[in-house]
């Protein structure tokens, strides 16, 4: 489902590689966590997988598309396949719920009448069903993640991709909207999940890839969720280190349309387009 193949990213104006050298296959059917301290390469991975972002060197492959070569015109199919949940939710506030979760839909083209029973069964799956015609601040945050998953999930994605799902989260919340991401794969869907959460990646115990510095320094099946001794040392020092269990509000404005879903957002950076090589930060070799 998903293959780095000795991948390395380096951002425009960076010195040191965000990722440096990754390796790793993520098979169809699976559940991981993606672990490691703030600014170890989490992030970055989800961006590249869903070409938001190109490599520098390396190999990448996702749901089949080899996204070093991919055209700019083939990136809307690939978004199609791959769902994602981020942290800040990413509603569109002036849209109910059932605006929400249609407006992908309708981007794609679907009927009205497909999207009239798509909604209602997405919403239903995720717990929601009947609060269609809320509008998002009506909401708590664990519902109004729900309301992203729905929108991830009515297109029925082979891979979801789940950026800090629970960051504005509190526990027990958090802990029901992963029970809910377990549901989703055992129906099928790969899930990638990037946290900080220790108490969940404790308590599913699934497959755990730990990030340090951008590189993979632990790939563990039902694994724990263990701190470097690094980033002890840095605590211990004094550093300011960001806790891996902080809770950081988003203090970010509401989401453009454009920017609410992945499908409809960014332009694909740097992606290879029908006319030929994008004209920066593309696949050196
Ligand atoms: N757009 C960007 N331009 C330059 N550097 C970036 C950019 N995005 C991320 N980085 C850098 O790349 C490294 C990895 O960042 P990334 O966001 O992938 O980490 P993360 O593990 O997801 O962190 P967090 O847990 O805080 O979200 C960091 O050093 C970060 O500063």
């Amino acid at each position: 489902m998903i293959r780095f193949d000795h991948v390395v990213k380096t951002y425009p104006r960076s010195t040191r590689p965000a990722l440096d050298g990754i390796d790793l296959t993520v098979e169809a059917g699976e559940f991981v966590f993606l672990v490691g301290p703030s600014g170890s390469g989490k992030s970055t991975i989800v961006r590249l997988a869903l070409c938001e972002e190109k490599v520098t060197s390396g190999g990448l492959t996702v749901a089949g598309r080899d996204l070093t070569t991919i055209r700019r015109r083939n990136v809307p199919a690939l978004r199609r396949e791959v769902g994602t949940v981020f942290q800040d939710f990413r509603l569109l506030p002036d849209k109910t719920v059932g605006q929400n979760v249609a407006y992908v839909l309708h981007v794609l083209g679907e009927t009205p009448e497909a999207v009239r029973s798509a909604v209602p069964a997405a919403l239903e799956t995720v717990g929601l069903a009947g609060l269609e015609h809320r509008l998002p601040h009506q909401l708590s945050g664990g519902e109004q993640q729900r309301v992203a998953i729905a929108r991830a999930l009515v297109r029925r994605p082979t891979l979801l991709l789940a950026d800090e799902p629970t960051g504005n989260l509190d526990p027990r919340t958090s802990l029901e909207l992963v029970r809910l991401l377990e549901e989703i794969n055992a129906s099928g869907t790969t899930v990638v999940m990037a946290t900080h959460d220790d108490r969940i990646v404790d308590t599913l115990r699934r497959r755990v890839v730990q990030l340090e510095a951008g590189r993979i320094v632990r790939d563990e099946a039902a694994g724990l969720y263990l701190r470097a001794p690094e980033l002890t040392a840095e605590k211990t020092s004094g550093e300011p280190v960001r806790a891996d269990s902080e809770v950081v509000p988003d203090a970010s404005p509401p989401p453009t349309a454009a920017e609410a879903d992945p499908l409809t957002s960014k332009e694909p950076v740097n992606t290879i387009d029908q006319g030929g090589p994008a004209a920066t930060d593309g696949p050196q070799r």
